[in-house]
């Protein structure tokens, strides 16, 4: 009999195999967090993205790979794998990982998280990856922070898990709703110069204040862990931004879509929220290779929109000097 790793409950029968898989790898990396040497943020090697990986990326892949092995997955896909590895052979599900999002953080003791989209497990590896975003049926991430908690969707609304003193993630909210009264908004500022016109009107706008466009003012956060800003927008709402720039190698955003963008989404669409490309939703793209990157935004439906809708506005209203917004009176 396996120790309890997660309350079952509200978790669909053909998927608890794979979550108190999930669970109980997830609350052992939580304890190498919490207790590790300092050795965890040591450059090791580059992964397939071209990312430098640090210890505890490779340490959390190989957790998870190993808990999975025995919970009903096939096929599974990592940031830290050039290629998909088949698991086990019976396997009915496909899961593709970001083992530890937010590596830069490691040595600063910031929140980190990992990352999950979960498909049905095809023949092959590229047919259970290589697929429209919305076959997903499950979608989550684990934070590691102040509370470790597991967030997750299987198609019918947002579930938070809290990490226990007993070691098993306990249910605490069964549906969570993205507010949308927040006026906060998260990107990496330090590019302004590389974003394209609009993402640069959308941000003056935002910092223009209750003078400017949007008539209020905005709180700017950025923590460089997307599962930290994905944590506090579905708690309080807001937006976030990771937008495509002229950087070589970000012409896509830095995130990659299939677990990344793909499982944040899903998150988001089914709390209530939206998810873009910064045009298109994220939903409703089709993933064509195991590390494409995709620029996201996400939060609040009508903040997303209103990013969607100044990529249409006309040149001449992508000015930040230019006053009311012909679309948007606020
Ligand atoms: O360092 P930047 O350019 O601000 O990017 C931060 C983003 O990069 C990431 O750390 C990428 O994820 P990984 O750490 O898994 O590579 C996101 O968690 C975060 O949102
Ligand atoms: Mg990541
Ligand atoms: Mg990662």
């Amino acid at each position: 009999m396996t120790a309890e790793t997660i309350d079952t409950g509200r978790i669909p029968a053909e998927l608890r195999p794979l979550m108190q898989a999930l669970a109980g790898a997830g609350g052992a990396l939580e304890r190498i967090i919490r207790s590790g040497s300092g050795e965890l943020g040591a450059a090791v090697g580059t992964n397939a993205g071209g990312d430098g990986q640090k210890a505890l990326d490779v340490m959390a892949d190989d957790l998870f790979r190993d808990a999975l092995a025995g919970a009903g997955v096939r096929w599974f896909a990592s940031e830290e794998q050039d290629d998909a590895i088949e698991l086990d052979p019976q396997g009915r599900l496909a899961v593709a990982i970001d083992p530890l999002d937010g590596s830069s953080n490691i040595d600063t003791n910031v929140s980190i998280g990992t990352i999950f989209a979960v498909f049905p497990a095809e023949a092959s590896a590229e047919a259970s990856f290589l697929r429209p975003v919305r076959q997903q049926i499950c979608g989550g991430y684990i934070i590691y922070g102040p509370r470790c908690a597991m967030v997750v969707t299987f198609g019918d609304g947002v579930q938070q898990y809290a990490l226990a003193a007993d070691g098993v993630f306990r249910l605490v909210e069964s549906r969570m709703v993205l507010p949308d009264c927040s006026f906060e908004f998260a990107i990496n500022a330090s590019n302004y110069r590389h974003w394209s016109r609009p993402i640069r009107a959308y941000i003056d706008d935002c910092l223009a204040g209750i003078e400017g466009p949007r008539e209020a003012n905005f709180n700017m956060r950025w923590i460089a862990s997307l599962v930290a800003e994905a944590h506090r927008i579905l708690t309080r709402g807001g937006i976030f931004l990771y937008p495509a720039d002229a950087r070589k190698g970000y012409e896509k955003g830095r995130l990659r879509l299939l677990y990344e963008a793909a499982p944040i989404a899903f998150l988001i669409e089914q709390a209530g929220g939206g998810a873009s490309d910064a045009s298109e939703a994220i939903l409703d793209q089709r993933i064509t290779s195991l590390h494409q990157r995709t620029p996201l935004v996400f939060g609040s439906a009508e903040k997303v929109a209103r990013v969607s809708a100044y990529h249409d506005l006309p040149e001449t209203e992508i000015s930040a000097l230019f006053g009311h917004r012909g679309l948007f009176r606020a």
